[in-house]
């Protein structure tokens, strides 16, 4: 499929429309195997989720996806430039010294690089993120002192700053109240309207019921698709 991007004005690509396809993948850490020789098709514009037990592989596939962690066997094709990778909350140190505001600005390092002054888009952009996942009021606290859930929310927030092509969110709803879940919930929905493509692991059976389309792994290997 073709892409032609197009920046609108609230700074999304437009008709972005690749699938991402995964070709006999595998990764390890160090020696030791986490997928196995996994073949997926993601498609375009839609919200995929990853399902499966602790250790299944739901985060590898995400690293894989988000290029943190490059396959050792296989191919991943279809995969845009713009792609965000929002963690779970427990990846994110109690000690990081940076606010909720600075922490959703670096949403915005790809367009203008970590030193790079934001303009007023991004300014915007930054604002509309807080208040679409309701932490403006939280902006100058230092993300170490939030709550789990808005920690959440601020790892959301900062995705979606970041005006993704692909959004890939690690167990968004782990721990959240109904409120946050909600929040969270309606975001990804307005993304995928938007025309990102998604992808989330999550253990919320409700949440994948939802989606358009769902992986099952098990122990490093796709049970279902
Ligand atoms: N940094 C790492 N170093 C070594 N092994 C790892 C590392 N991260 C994950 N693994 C191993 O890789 C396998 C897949 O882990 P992964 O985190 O992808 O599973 P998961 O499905 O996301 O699990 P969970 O539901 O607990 O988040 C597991 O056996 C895990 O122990």
């Amino acid at each position: 499929m073709s892409e032609v991007p197009h920046v609108d004005d609230n700074g999304y690509h437009q008709h972005v429309r690749a699938s991402i396809t995964v070709s006999n993948v595998t990764c390890h850490y160090g020696h030791q195997p986490a997928l196995c020789d996994i073949n997926l098709t993601m498609p375009a514009g839609h919200i995929t989720a990853l399902t499966g037990s602790n250790g299944s592989g739901k985060t590898t596939v995400l690293s894989a996806l988000g290029g943190i962690l490059e396959p050792s066997r296989g191919q991943i094709t279809g995969l845009p430039e713009n792609v965000a990778f929002v963690l779970q909350r427990s990846a994110v140190s109690d000690q990081l010294p940076i606010t909720v505001k600075q922490t959703v600005a670096m949403g915005r390092w790809r367009a203008r690089g970590m030193f790079g002054r934001l303009n007023h888009e991004d300014s915007r952009i930054i604002h509309d993120s807080l208040e679409q996942m309701r932490i403006s009021d939280l902006a100058g606290r230092r993300i170490g002192t939030l709550s789990g859930g808005q920690r959440q929310r601020c790892l959301v927030a900062q995705g979606l700053a970041q005006r993704p092509d692909l959004l890939l969110l690690d167990e968004p709803l782990a721990g959240v109240d109904f409120e946050a879940a909600e929040c969270i919930a309606r975001a990804i929905e307005a993304e995928r309207s938007r025309g990102v493509t998604i992808v989330l692991a999550t253990h919320d059976v409700g949440q994948a019921e939802q989606c358009d389309h769902v992986v099952h792994l098990e122990q490093g290997r796709v049970c279902y698709s």
